[in-house]
C-alpha cells in the first residue's frame, strides 16, 4: 500500500527563485533539496557549515522528514551531513538547514539552486513509554556490539 499525505511547503521571503524540492525520478523516496545561499559558499576540507535551502513545511502529526546526504556528492567530493539522518520534527515551522561537511581533499563550492542533499519522509509511531521493573527475556539478551562474531 502507498501511505500518501499532503505537506505544505512555504518559500521564505526572498526566496522566490529558489527550487522547490523535487524528486529526480517517479519512484525516488527523496525529495532533494537545493541550496538558497547568496551567491557562493566554499567548504574547505574538514570544514562544517549550515546551509539554507529557503523553505519551511508544515506535514502532518505522525511524519517526519529526514535529511540524508547526496551519494554522488559524497563519492566524488566526500560531501555529507554531519548529523545524518537530519530529523525534521513535524511540527518545526523553521527553515529547512543542512548541515554539510566536507570530509575531501579539496574545497567544495556550493551555489545557489544546487543540489546539496535529500528529504525522506517517514511515518512515526506514536508511542508511550511504560516504567517496568523487569523486561522480558529474550535469546539475544544484553549482547550485542558484534557478540554473534564478525
Ligand atoms: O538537519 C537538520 C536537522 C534539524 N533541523 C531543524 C528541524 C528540526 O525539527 C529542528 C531540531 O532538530 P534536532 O532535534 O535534530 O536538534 P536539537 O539539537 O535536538 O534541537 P532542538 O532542541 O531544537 O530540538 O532543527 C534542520 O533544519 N536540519
Ligand atoms: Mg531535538
Amino acid at each position: 500500500m502507498i501511505l500518501s499525505y499532503y505537506v505544505q511547503i512555504n518559500k521564505l521571503p526572498g526566496n522566490e527563485d529558489v527550487l522547490l524540492p523535487r524528486k529526480m525520478s517517479e519512484q525516488a523516496s527523496g525529495y532533494d533539496l537545493y541550496a538558497s545561499v547568496d551567491g557562493e559558499v566554499v567548504l574547505a576540507p574538514g570544514e562544517r557549515a549550515l546551509i539554507p535551502t529557503g523553505i519551511s513545511l508544515a506535514m502532518p502529526d505522525g511524519l517526519e522528514a529526514q535529511i540524508r546526504p547526496r551519494s554522488g556528492l559524497a563519492l566524488k567530493h566526500g560531501i555529507t551531513c554531519l548529523n545524518t539522518p537530519g530529523t525534521i520534527d513535524a511540527d518545526y515551522r523553521g527553515e529547512i538547514k543542512v548541515l554539510l561537511i566536507n570530509l575531501g581533499q579539496e574545497p567544495f563550492a556550493i551555489a545557489r539552486n544546487e543540489r546539496i542533499a535529500q528529504m525522506v519522509f517517514q511515518a512515526v509511531p506514536s508511542v508511550t513509554m511504560v516504567e517496568v521493573d523487569e523486561l522480558s527475556e529474550t535469546q539475544r539478551g544484553a549482547g550485542g556490539f558484534g557478540h554473534t562474531g564478525k
